[in-house]
């Protein structure tokens, strides 16, 4: 379908704006944060995560990346503060990640939140101007993860495009990092349809996970099991946008 995009030489980034034209839009993510040009902002609060009651549901290979999925009926599991006027709610995290020895910043959490307060679905909200939320975790190298492991550990059940195992009683509150201070800046979903609806919540400290961790990730594959070929997932990131005259904002 005219809609397959992935991260290779023929259907990368580069070749999304054909399909998508706002890839070239004014408001588009990731971006190469600087932070001597971030501006510091005294009246950006604190975000305060409401994880306790989350219900993660399960884990998924969907082509691109793997994806742990959230109840989202209700209030349960919520980010707010900060640059938010509402709560908005936990849908989804996923990861982005480089191939071996990369040492920039391609390798990400992201948790995926909605405005349940103004929209009655995650799609509306994910195609409306500031309808998300996007919590972004920088992954560097270095000793083990204590918790990781809960996610590579079930890796292997999600080897392949398309495959989807339970996952439950997940707080993905044990992957974050022990400060959230961080930047924020307008911008969009990092993958088509590059809907320019997210407000980025970039923390500053990086989670730190073990190079046997991050080689679990590129065990998966981008192609399905009746497929001939096996295409490792890695590099299943975007590379930094234009900043089009946005302000970057850093909280203290
Ligand atoms: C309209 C429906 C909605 C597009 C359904 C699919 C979806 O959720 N996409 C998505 C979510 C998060 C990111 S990212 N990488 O965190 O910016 C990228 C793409
Ligand atoms: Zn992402």
């Amino acid at each position: 379908t005219g809609n397959q995009w992935g991260y290779g030489k023929d259907d990368g980034p580069s070749a999304w704006n054909k399909n998508y034209p706002i890839a070239d839009g004014d408001r588009q993510s990731p971006i190469d944060i600087l932070p001597h040009q971030a501006r510091h902002d005294p009246n950006l609060g604190p975000i305060v995560l409401n994880y306790d009651r989350c219900t993660s549901i399960n884990i998924a290979n969907n082509g691109h990346s793997v994806v742990v999925e959230f109840e989202d009926s209700d209030d349960r599991s919520v980010i707010q503060g900060g640059p938010l006027d509402n709560p908005y709610r936990l849908k989804q995290f996923h990861f982005h990640w480089g191939g071996k020895g990369c040492h920039g910043s391609e390798h990400t959490l992201h948790l995926v939140h909605w405005n349940a307060v103004k929209f009655k679905t995650f799609g509306d909200a994910a195609s409306t101007p500031d309808g998300l939320a996007v919590l972004g975790i920088f992954l560097e190298t270095g000793d083990e993860h204590r918790w990781l492991h809960m996610i590579t550990d079930a890796l292997y059940t999600v080897k392949f495009k398309g495959s989807v195992t339970d996952f439950k009683g997940f707080n993905p509150k044990c992957l974050l990092p022990s400060s959230l201070h961080y930047w924020t800046y307008l911008g969009s979903l990092t993958t088509p349809p590059l809907h320019e609806s997210v407000i980025w919540i970039v923390v500053k400290e990086p989670m730190i996970v073990s190079e046997k961790q991050l080689g679990k990730f590129r065990t998966l594959v981008f192609t399905g099991e009746e497929e001939d070929e096996r295409t490792r997932m890695e590099n299943n990131f975007r590379p930094p946008q234009l900043l089009k005259g946005r302000t970057v904002r850093s909280s203290n």
